[in-house]
Order: structure tokens, then sequence, then C-alpha cells
């Protein structure tokens, strides 16, 4: 399925992989199980994998994870998709990474929505920065709101940040008009 992945990527043009490797298992997500989180069905993965996993007993996104998530993922993985794709590849949250080939390093903590007591991503990146000494480029995410945030992992070593949750919250706010004032609003405030 991976490969097939890969391949409809390089076909619609995609110029970079990102791999996550944040979350091998899911956490106890207390919310997602009072709430019986529900696994959307979803369109794009049509016939490839089956989203209707359900739990009695909680999370349906819980029953999901543990039905599709791999925890045996190793670094002979990135190696077989390096094999696979001349695509460049970026590598969420490691760093013998670079050491398998990767062409960057994303520093993420999946928005701290994962492990409690994870530690802020800021916080993290300069001691990722001094690891890899500059053989590849290092990107950041998370908490991300302000220019200000932006200048500081810049500061640290980041040569680009990425920004989840705002572009998403202007997207339901005010659709494309939300996204580009929330990145002209983070423009605004490093100027
Ligand atoms: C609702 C939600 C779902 C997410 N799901 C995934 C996921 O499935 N895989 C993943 O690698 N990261 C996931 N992330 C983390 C994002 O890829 C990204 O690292 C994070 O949102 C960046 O932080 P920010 O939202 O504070 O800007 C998720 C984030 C949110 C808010």
């Amino acid at each position: 399925m991976a490969a097939t992945l890969v391949q409809r990527d390089e076909r619609n043009g995609f110029m970079a992989l990102v791999l996550t490797a944040d979350t091998p298992r899911l956490d106890r997500r207390e919310a997602d199980i009072k709430n019986k989180m529900i696994a959307q069905q979803l369109k794009n993965l049509e016939g490839l994998l089956s989203t209707k996993v359900t739990s009695d007993t909680g999370s349906n996104l819980e029953a999901y994870a543990k039905e599709t998530m791999d925890p045996s993922l190793s670094w002979k993985d990135i190696e077989w998709l390096r094999s696979i794709t001349n695509l460049t590849s970026f590598d969420q949250g490691a760093i013998k990474a670079v050491e398998v080939g990767v062409a960057g390093i994303i520093v993420s903590n999946h928005g701290a929505r994962q492990l409690d007591y994870t530690p802020a991503t800021i916080s993290a990146l300069e001691e990722v920065v001094h690891a890899v000494k500059q053989r590849d480029p290092i990107l950041m995410d998370g908490g991300v709101r302000r220019g200000t945030d932006v200048f500081k992992a810049l500061a640290l070593g980041a040569q680009a940040v990425l920004i989840g949750r705002p572009v998403i919250h202007g997207l339901a706010a005010k659709g494309e008009y939300g996204v580009r004032r929330v990145i002209e609003m983070l423009r605004m405030s490093l100027t």
C-alpha cells in the first residue's frame, strides 16, 4: 500500500515525502474514549485500507490505529522507502534518519497531542541542530502562533517552520481568505 501511495504522489507531481515516526502506537486518549471518537471514512484512501474498524469499549480511533499502524517500523523501512522513489524525503522526529539518507528533519512532537509531558519542540530544536551539524535542513513545527515564534525557531537554527492548527482554524473560520490572513498576520509580526 505504501508503494502505491508513493507512486501516486510521483504521478501527481509532488516533490517530497514526509515520513512521520511519531505515533507507532496511539496514546490512551481519554477524551476520545469518552466521546467514542469515530475514524472518518477517508475518500482518498478508498479501496486501499479499511477505516471501518469499530470498538464497543471506547475510542474507534484507537481501534483503527491498532489495526492499521505497524509498531515494528524501523530504519530499514526508510532505506526501503528511498529505494522505491527519487522523491526527496523528510523524516519527522529522528536524528539517526540522517545516517539512513533522509534529505531533512522536521522537529515535531505531533502537536503535543500524543504524550503528556512531551518537551516543546522549540526546547528540543537546538540540540537537534547541533547533532545534525548542518548536514541536512531542519524544519520545526508545534506551537508556532506568532511571528516571534518563527523568529525564535530560525534563530535556533531551523531553516523553516511548519504551521498546523492556526491555518486549519483560519480555514474553518473564513475559508481560503482565513488561511491567507493567518499567514499575513504571522508575516506582519515579523516585519
Ligand atoms: C487534529 C490533529 C491531528 C494530527 N494528526 C497527525 C497525524 O496523524 N500524523 C502526524 O504526523 N501528525 C499529526 N498531527 C500533528 C501535525 O502534523 C503537526 O505536527 C502539528 O499540528 C503542528 O503543530 P501546530 O498545530 O501547533 O502548528 C496532528 C495535529 C492535529 C492538530
